[in-house]
């Protein structure tokens, strides 16, 4: 990057924060053209700054493979329940994949018992005693699941690594500052079904309570349905619609730590008022388990103190889990 552009996304540092009503689309095809992902990253600054939210579009994962998990995702959870709990999560030890139940897990814990159900599955590995990896809980009956969602958790992570590329550039770091943090990194693949929620709906039973998500990078996937929430300055909720051909991408609490609260973990939330069902494909990237987050020396001065201890990926990470599943409550990070 040419140093006047490096002076142009410094100034943003000094930006006000400012409210939003819309979550910004962003063309990402530089990314996978390798051209300057300075256009990119200037629209990321801003995204990240006021929202913590944005779209992407052409983002280069085939429309197929995204149509090919919503497909099998509605036919999984289309399954008896005995047969999902089957692959219960509690039975993958640390590994913490397979099927969670309707109020199995509570993002907002105090307030909201979340009306989801879930399948989590992440990177094949053999069975070992570090949290979050593992083999996973796969239906055995069902190869083409297997296929569809491991797939589609490998075109995740590609996109997730070209958009960390961007994410540096727009902190003015390299573009591979990312990169020999996230060699082995903890990755969630998440399918989601949230029934429709009859009658008067308040925050006592949500689709998803309010939350933030806890590790780097969350690409969404989301159906026609709409119901997903995000917060703007002024404490009101945001629609973030469905758009066709779309992910919506929000950072989670490592990165706003990395930036010292200048980029914000969001707090979003899903309210399904529709009538019909929601499925939505969540894939969260966070880092290598032992990676280190402080916060940048560049968004650190004398009137803007470091507000973060260093904390490695791993620990933060499982002790969010632990706040938000019963039974890992006892278990030590
Ligand atoms: O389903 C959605 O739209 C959002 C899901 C979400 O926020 C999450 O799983 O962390
Ligand atoms: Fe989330």
């Amino acid at each position: 990057m040419a140093d006047q552009d490096i002076d142009r996304l410094q100034d943003r540092l000094r930006a006000q924060r400012v409210s939003f009503d819309k979550i910004p689309v962003i063309d990402v095809s530089a990314l996978n053209t390798g051209g300057s992902l300075f256009e990119v990253a200037k629209e990321i600054r801003w995204a990240l700054t006021n929202a913590g939210f944005f779209y992407v579009r052409n983002h280069g994962v085939p429309e197929a493979v995204v149509n090919g998990a919503f497909e099998e995702t509605r036919r999984f959870f289309d399954l008896p329940l005995q047969d999902k709990m089957d692959l219960h999560i509690s039975k993958s030890g640390l590994a913490l994949r397979g099927y969670i139940e309707i109020f199995g897990e509570n993002t907002d814990p105090k307030k909201t018992r979340d009306l989801k159900e879930c399948f989590d599955i992440g990177p094949e590995s053999p069975a070992g005693d570090a949290p979050f990896f593992g083999p996973n809980l796969w239906p055995a009956a069902r190869p083409e699941f297997a296929r569809a969602v491991y797939g589609y958790h490998q075109e995740m992570k590609g996109l997730a690594q070209r958009l960390m590329r961007a994410i540096a550039v727009s902190l003015d770091l390299e573009a591979d500052f990312f990169a020999p943090r996230m060699q082995n990194p903890i990755t969630i693949q998440r399918l989601l079904h949230y029934p429709p929620q009859e009658g008067q709906i308040d925050e006592s039973v949500m689709g998803i309570g309010a939350h933030t998500d806890y590790g780097s990078l969350t690409i969404l996937a989301q159906d026609d349905v709409g119901g997903l929430q995000v917060m703007n300055r002024d404490g009101a909720w945001v629609e973030g619609p469905p758009i066709a051909g779309t992910f919506v991408i929000n950072i989670g609490d490592l990165i706003q730590r990395l930036t010292n609260d200048l980029y914000l973990a969001n707090l979003h939330r899903v309210v399904n008022a529709s009538g019909r069902e929601r499925y939505s494909i969540p894939f969260f990237i966070d880092a290598d388990a032992d990676a280190v987050f402080q916060p940048l020396d560049s968004c650190v001065s004398a009137e803007n103190p470091a507000r973060y201890e260093p904390v490695t990926c791993g620990a933060h990470k499982f002790g969010r889990f632990r706040d938000s599943f019963p039974h890992l409550k006892t278990k030590a990070a």
